[in-house]
C-alpha cells in the first residue's frame, strides 16, 4: 500500500497541506520578483525553461557541516501556490500603472504544477555549493519562488545546525530542551526554532504550540515566580496526598516534609551542610509535590542552592518516596553550574546512603541561565553532574550567527548552462543542471560529494573517479567508492514522469539527522579547527565550467 503511494500518479490528485504559517504566500517575496515576473512576460520569456540551484556558500559557526532543514514546508508551499484575486490586486497596486492587464490574467493561471523540485533529503548533513535543492519551470514562476524558498531554508538550516552543535558537545546521554519561544524573533522565529532545534537533535521543547502543531515531546519546570509567590507552609491548607498505590492516605504531607527536614539536618553524614533553610520556598516545593506528586522537579536557586534549595527538595523528595513517589530531580538557573551540579550529586548520594532510599543519588539535575556552546563546553571540561540542559537565547536566536546565507542561482535556461562570475572565486556559481553524489570510502565515513554534468553516468562502487576542486586546478583526488548515494531526489516532479519523494514524518527526519551527524569523520565535526569537507566536480563538469568561464569573462585592455 505505501510503495503504491509513492507513485507519481497516485499523488497528483492529492491535496497536500499548505505551509505551517499561513503568512507564506505568493506575496511573501521581493517586489523585485514580480517586475522581473512581469517584464520576462512582456518580453514573451515568461515560459523559457529555467534550472536554478539553492546552495549556501560557507557553513555557519565557524564550522565545516550544516543541516538542511526546511524542505517539507517548502515542498508545502509549492504545492499549494497559487494567487488568490485580492493578491493579485495588490500585485496589480503595486507595480507601476503602465503594467498591461494581460499579465495579471497570466498570474491567475500561476501554480507550481509544471515546476520539477529536486532537493537533498531534509535531515542531512551538506556542505558549501552543493545544491539543497534545484529548481525547474518556467523562469517567471521560478523566480517568483526564489524568495519564499530561500527564506523557508535559510533560518531552518541555520537553527537545525546551531542546535546540532548544541548536541555535539553535550553528548548523546544529555537531555537537551530548547527553551527559547519567549527570547526568539517573533512567532514564527519560536515555531520554526522549535521545530528545527528538534531535528537537530533537540529532545523536547518547552513551546506549547510547537508541541501540538508538531507533535515534539513538551517539557519543563516551574519559575522563580512559583517559589517566590509563597510566603510560608501554612499557607497550603489541602494537606493530604494519597499513597502512589491509592493504599493509604498521608494527611498531612506538610508535617511528612518537616520530620524528613529535621532528620536531613541532624543526619552525620550531612551535618552541618545548612542551618534554617528557606520556608518559603519549603511551602511552593510542598506546593509542587501535592500538585504533581509523579513529576517532582524543584528549581532550586531562588534564595540558597546548597543552604536551602538542595535539602528543601531533598526532604520533599523523601516525603513523597515515603508515599511511593519517585521524585525527578531539581533545576539549577545561576551560579556557578558545574560547581553547583557536583555539590548537589553529593548530596543526592549522601541521601541515599543515609536514609536507604535506592536510586536518590540519580536524581536528575537539569541546568539552564545563558547556556550555549561554549559554557557547555567549558562545563565538560571542568566536570559536571548536569542531565539535562535547558537552552533558549542563544540556541533560536543564533545568537553566534546571524544567517546562513543561501543564495538561489540561474545556472541553465533553455537547455543553456549560464555562470554568474565573480572576482571572489567562491562566488563564482556552478552552471549546469547538475547531478550530485556523496562517495563513501572503506572505513564508512563520507569521504567527498561529486556534481557531475545532467548527461554523465552515475559513478559506480569500485570505480575509480577522479574529483576536482571546482576551481583550484591543483586539487585532485582519486576516490574510488564504497557506496556512492544519489543526494538530489524528487520531490516535486511537476509534469515530468519521475516518482515523488513522500515527505518524512519529523520524527524520522530527527532520526536522520541524528545518523547522519553520527557517521560523520569526527575531524570534520570538532569544534576547533575542523577539517573541511570535500565537495568536487567531475572533470568533465570542471572543464565545461572553465570554458564556461572563459567564454563569458571579457578579456581585460591594459593601457
Ligand atoms: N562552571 C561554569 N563555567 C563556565 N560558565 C558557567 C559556569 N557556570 C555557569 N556558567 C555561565 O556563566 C554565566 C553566569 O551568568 P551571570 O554572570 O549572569 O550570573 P548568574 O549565575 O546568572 O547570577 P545571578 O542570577 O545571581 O545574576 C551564564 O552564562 C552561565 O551559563
Ligand atoms: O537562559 P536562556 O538560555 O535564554 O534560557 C531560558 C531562560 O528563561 C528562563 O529565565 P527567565 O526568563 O525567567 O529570566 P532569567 O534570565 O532572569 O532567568 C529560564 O530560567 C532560563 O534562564
Ligand atoms: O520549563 C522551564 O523550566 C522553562 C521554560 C522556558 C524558559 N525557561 C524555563
Ligand atoms: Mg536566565
Amino acid at each position: 500500500m505505501e510503495a503504491k503511494e509513492n507513485g507519481a500518479s497516485e499523488n497528483a490528485g492529492r491535496v497536500m497541506d499548505g505551509p505551517t504559517n499561513p503568512m507564506v504566500t505568493p506575496l511573501l517575496t521581493d517586489l523585485y520578483q514580480f517586475t522581473m515576473a512581469y517584464a520576462y512576460w512582456k518580453a514573451g520569456k515568461h515560459n523559457e525553461r529555467a534550472v536554478f540551484d539553492l546552495y549556501f556558500r560557507k557553513n555557519p559557526f565557524g564550522g565545516e557541516f550544516t543541516v538542511f532543514a526546511g524542505l517539507e514546508e517548502c515542498i508545502k508551499f509549492i504545492a499549494n501556490f497559487n494567487l488568490t484575486e485580492e493578491e493579485i490586486s495588490f500585485i496589480c497596486e503595486s507595480l507601476p500603472g503602465s503594467c498591461e492587464e494581460g499579465f495579471f490574467n497570466y498570474l491567475r493561471e500561476v501554480d507550481c504544477s509544471d515546476v520539477e523540485v529536486y532537493a537533498i533529503s531534509e535531515g542531512t548533513v551538506v556542505f558549501p555549493k552543493v545544491p539543497l535543492l534545484r529548481v525547474e519551470g518556467p523562469i517567471a514562476v521560478v523566480q517568483l519562488l526564489e524568495t519564499p524558498l530561500l527564506n523557508l531554508v535559510n533560518f531552518a538550516s541555520l537553527v537545525a545546525t546551531n542546535a546540532a552543535r548544541h548536541r555535539l558537545v553535550a553528548g548523546k546521554s544529555k537531555m537537551l530542551l530548547e527553551f527559547g519561544l519567549r527570547r526568539a524573533q517573533g512567532p514564527d522565529g519560536a515555531i520554526g526554532a522549535s521545530k528545527y532545534c528538534y531535528i537537530g537533535g533537540f529532545d523536547a521543547t518547552s513551546n506549547v504550540a510547537a508541541g501540538r502543531l508538531f507533535r515534539i515531546p513538551l517539557r519543563g519546570t516551574h519559575s522563580h515566580a512559583f517559589v517566590s509567590s509563597f510566603m510560608s507552609p501554612d499557607e497550603i491548607l489541602e494537606r493530604s496526598m494519597c499513597s502512589s498505590d491509592g493504599s493509604s492516605t498521608c494527611e498531612d504531607f506538610v508535617s511528612l516534609v518537616q520530620s524528613w527536614l529535621n532528620k536531613i539536618q541532624w543526619s552525620k553524614s550531612l551535618s552541618g551542610i545548612f542551618g534554617e533553610t528557606n520556608q518559603s520556598e519549603l511551602a511552593a516545593f510542598m506546593s509542587y509535590a501535592l500538585a504533581f506528586p509523579n513529576n517532582f522537579l524543584a528549581l532550586v536557586d531562588t534564595y540558597d542552592v546548597m543552604r536551602s534549595g538542595v535539602p528543601n527538595f531533598c526532604a520533599v523528595a523523601l516525603a513523597l518516596s515515603d508515599l511511593g513517589y519517585k521524585a525527578v530531580g531539581i533545576r539549577l538557573d545561576s551560579g556557578d553550574l558545574a560547581y553547583l551540579s557536583s555539590e548537589a550529586r553529593k548530596i543526592f548520594n549522601a541521601v541515599e546512603k543515609e536514609f536507604g532510599v535506592p536510586g536518590f543519588g540519580k536524581m536528575s539535575i537539569t541546568a539552564s541561565n545563558d547556556l550555549n556552546e561554549e559554557t557547555l563546553d567549558a562545563l565538560n571540561k571542568q566536570g559536571h553532574e548536569v542531565d539535562c540542559f535547558g537552552i533558549g537565547t542563544y540556541l533560536v536566536t543564533c545568537y553566534a550567527q546571524a544567517a546562513l546565507g543561501c543564495v538561489f542561482k540561474l545556472v541553465e535556461i533553455n537547455n543553456q548552462p549560464r555562470i554568474k562570475l565573480s572576482e571572489d572565486v567562491s562566488k563564482v556559481s556552478m552552471p549546469c543542471k547538475k547531478r550530485c553524489y556523496r562517495l563513501y570510502g572503506k572505513e564508512g565515513y563520507s569521504l567527498v560529494d561529486i556534481l557531475t554534468g545532467e548527461n554523465e553516468p552515475c559513478p559506480q562502487v569500485g570505480e575509480r573517479i577522479l574529483c576536482r576542486h571546482p576551481f583550484n586546478e591543483s586539487k585532485r583526488a582519486y576516490v574510488v567508492p564504497k557506496r556512492v548515494e544519489v543526494l538530489l531526489k524528487c520531490y516535486w516532479p511537476g509534469k515530468s514522469d519521475k516518482v515523488r519523494e513522500e515527505l518524512p514524518a519529523l520524527k524520522d527526519i530527527r532520526d536522520h539527522c541524528i545518523k547522519q551527524l553520527e557517521q560523520m569523520r569526527p575531524d570534520h565535526m570538532r569544534r576547533l579547527n575542523p577539517t573541511p569537507y570535500k565537495v568536487s566536480v567531475s572533470a568533465k563538469l570542471y572543464d565545461f565550467i572553465h570554458f564556461l568561464w572563459l567564454n563569458e569573462a571579457p578579456v581585460g585592455e591594459l593601457q
